[in-house]
């Protein structure tokens, strides 16, 4: 990846879809920190109880410890003094409070990895998301497969009827679609497709 800058803090951002592998490229990234013999915590915000009340999981159940929060600002009374990488899951259900938290935890020389939806159900910028690509040094965007036509899909379509923009949920309730796909109303969801591998 890039070439890290020894010294200073900085800030990375994983954005993009549901299902598009944010949460194994942020389990990826603390990793290898941990193989670099770094100090790692990594926070998610106590919403998310989706697969784990307290583990950061993956759509592909890879996990890794992580403290729950209510609030972005719990992160600064929860962090141990040594800690040198932060990682942050599910990052756009904290409001625009939490792009001050990660300024001010790379301002004091910690790598700061938050993974976050850009886009809501109607394909709307998922607030602090835009605020916080714009302060980051590094931003990476991945791209799941529209499960109705096969192209790399940016839109997570709703599929249970809620008007709310916060609806915890996975398969069942949301869908990765492109942009000829998505609609921005809930709809339908596609019939699952069976995985079938060729020889
Ligand atoms: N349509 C799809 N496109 C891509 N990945 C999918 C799709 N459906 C299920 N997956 C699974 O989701 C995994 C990504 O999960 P995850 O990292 O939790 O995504 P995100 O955090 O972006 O929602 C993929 O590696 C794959 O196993
Ligand atoms: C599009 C959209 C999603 N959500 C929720 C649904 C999930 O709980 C998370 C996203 O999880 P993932 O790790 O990216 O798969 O966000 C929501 O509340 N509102 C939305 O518009
Ligand atoms: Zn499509």
């Amino acid at each position: 990846m890039h070439q890290f800058p020894k010294d200073i803090g900085w800030i990375e951002v994983i954005c993009g879809s549901m299902f598009s592998g944010k949460t194994e490229e942020l389990i990826r990234r603390v990793q290898r920190a941990v193989y670099g013999k770094q100090k790692v915590q990594v926070f998610k915000p106590r919403i998310d109880n989706r697969y784990d009340e307290t583990s950061v999981v993956s759509h592909s159940k890879l996990r890794v410890t992580s403290t729950p929060v209510e609030r972005a600002e719990e992160i600064f009374y929860r962090l141990a003094p040594d800690t040198q990488v932060v990682g942050i899951d599910e990052v756009q259900f904290f409001g625009t409070e939490v792009v001050a938290v990660v300024e001010a935890l790379a301002n004091k020389g910690l790598r700061v990895i938050c993974a976050g939806l850009d886009q809501d159900y109607q394909g709307r910028p998922f607030e602090p998301m835009p605020q916080l690509m714009a302060v980051a040094e590094y931003v990476t965007k991945e791209l799941a497969i529209c499960v109705v036509c096969g192209n790399p899909a940016n839109r997570s379509q709703r599929i249970v009827s809620s008007g709310e923009r916060v609806v915890v949920g996975a398969a069942g309730a949301y869908e990765p679609r492109c942009r000829k796909c998505h609609v921005p109303e809930p709809s339908e969801g596609t019939p699952p497709q069976t995985l079938e591998l060729f020889d």
